[in-house]
């Protein structure tokens, strides 16, 4: 534990794959004695997830800004300067923390960039091998900048942009993934040592385009014995994917569909094989956990990031990769059917994703806190 205790400033916001790292890493700087609080929006995601984990969430409201809706660029021009203005009072009155830190929500603009004026030191932590807008902006002031795959470095530096220092840290991810054992899981889900257990998820919000076209497959799935499909269909496609797959009750005690899996952790160690998108997140977790993979990109992600995410798994051969419209084509069942119906496939694909695992990775980003806040 560090001599010092530090107080570290966390902003969280976006997506799951976004916060979760951010709590990787505070329950990581929790562990060495440091204090943590984090700054969000109450009304989003953050609000349920922050909580949950056991850490503060100071309230910021912001609004990004809408292109196709003009007018929204004065609201969320207020809404930074006075999120921006809450929060330095707050540190006035309180006292500033020693170091900050943002994982690329547009809600870390405002606390980093008050952060910058009172001279606190913050670091960025980039999960994808394409930065995102709020963290390619806050890159030149930051004391460093971590990134999660070495793709993301050239991306950093080609901006001319680069900030005092790019790390390669890799994406934190959660104990409760890191930690999570096959038997555990198993008993979780209810699958049987015998049965093979395919996981299907779309990101943290779910892939309409995945859903149909495993909903497709329904016969030819349900027709291998000893098949368990464990199905997360994202909160909005849930009510249209249970009726489009219209299974009936001995079906379904083959074929779970949820909107939502809240043990990721204990799903991805019970798995098999997981159908998935490749977003930054979902990445880190197949290789924490070592599971074999096939991934289908999110075909309208900024700079086709997610392709480029994949790639660290596949080009090791620990996943296969199949393009979003190739869910269409015949490809995909031969593909998705081909690796269930190889168990040694799988398992030199299980081994190579565990050695990209970036077991260090909260440790390491941790460390780099601690180096730019001075200890
Ligand atoms: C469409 C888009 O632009 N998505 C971006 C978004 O993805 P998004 O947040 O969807 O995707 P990620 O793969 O990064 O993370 C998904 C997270 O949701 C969790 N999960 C998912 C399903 C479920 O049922 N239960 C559950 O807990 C996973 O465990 C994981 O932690 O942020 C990522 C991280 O910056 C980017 O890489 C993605 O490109």
């Amino acid at each position: 534990m560090a001599e010092k205790h530090l107080e570290v400033a966390i902003a969280a916001g976006g997506t799951a794959g976004h916060i979760n790292p951010a709590l990787a890493l505070a329950e990581e700087l929790r562990d060495r004695g440091h204090h943590v609080r984090f700054f969000g929006q109450t009304a989003k995601l953050e609000g349920r997830l922050v909580p949950e984990a056991g850490f503060e969430l100071v309230p910021v409201v912001v609004s990004g800004f809408d292109r196709s809706r003009p007018w929204t660029l004065a609201t969320s021009l207020y809404r930074m300067r006075r999120a921006q203005s809450q929060i330095a009072r707050l540190f006035s009155a309180e006292g500033a923390p020693d170091v900050a830190v943002g994982f690329g929500a547009y809600v870390e603009m405002a606390l980093l960039n008050c952060c910058h004026r009172l001279g606190v030191p913050y670091v960025l932590h980039e999960q994808n091998s394409v930065p995102g807008l709020a963290n390619k902006a806050l890159a030149p002031h930051a004391s460093r900048v971590c990134i999660s795959v070495p793709a993301a470095r050239a991306a950093f530096e080609r901006e001319g942009r680069a900030a005092r220092e790019v790390v390669l840290t890799g994406n934190p991810v959660r104990r409760s993934v890191v930690n999570a054992s096959r038997d555990e899981g198993r008993a979780a889900f209810g699958v049987e040592p015998h049965e093979t257990m395919l996981l299907v998820f779309g990101g943290s919000l779910g892939a309409a385009h995945i859903n149909e076209g495993v909903g497709r497959l329904k016969r030819e799935l349900l027709s291998r014995e000893g098949l368990v499909v464990v199905h997360s269909t994202g909160a909005d496609g849930f009510d249209e994917t249970v009726s489009a797959l219209a299974l009936t009750p001995e079906e379904q005690i083959r074929w779970r569909v949820m909107p939502y899996i809240s043990n990721m952790g204990q799903a991805l160690a019970a798995a098999d094989l997981v159908l998935s998108r490749a977003g930054a997140s979902s990445i880190a977790e197949i290789a924490a956990v070592g599971v074999p993979s096939l991934l289908v990109p999110y075909p309208h992600a900024t700079a086709d990031h997610q392709t480029t995410n994949a790639r660290f798994l596949v080009d090791a051969g620990a996943a296969e990769l199949l393009a979003d419209e190739r869910i269409d084509a015949p490809e995909f069942a031969s593909t998705l059917l081909g690796l269930l119906d190889d168990p040694g496939r799988r398992a030199a694909m299980r081994e190579a994703a565990l050695a990209l695992a970036q077991s260090r990775a909260a440790a390491s980003l941790a460390d780099e806190v601690e180096r730019a806040a001075g200890l």
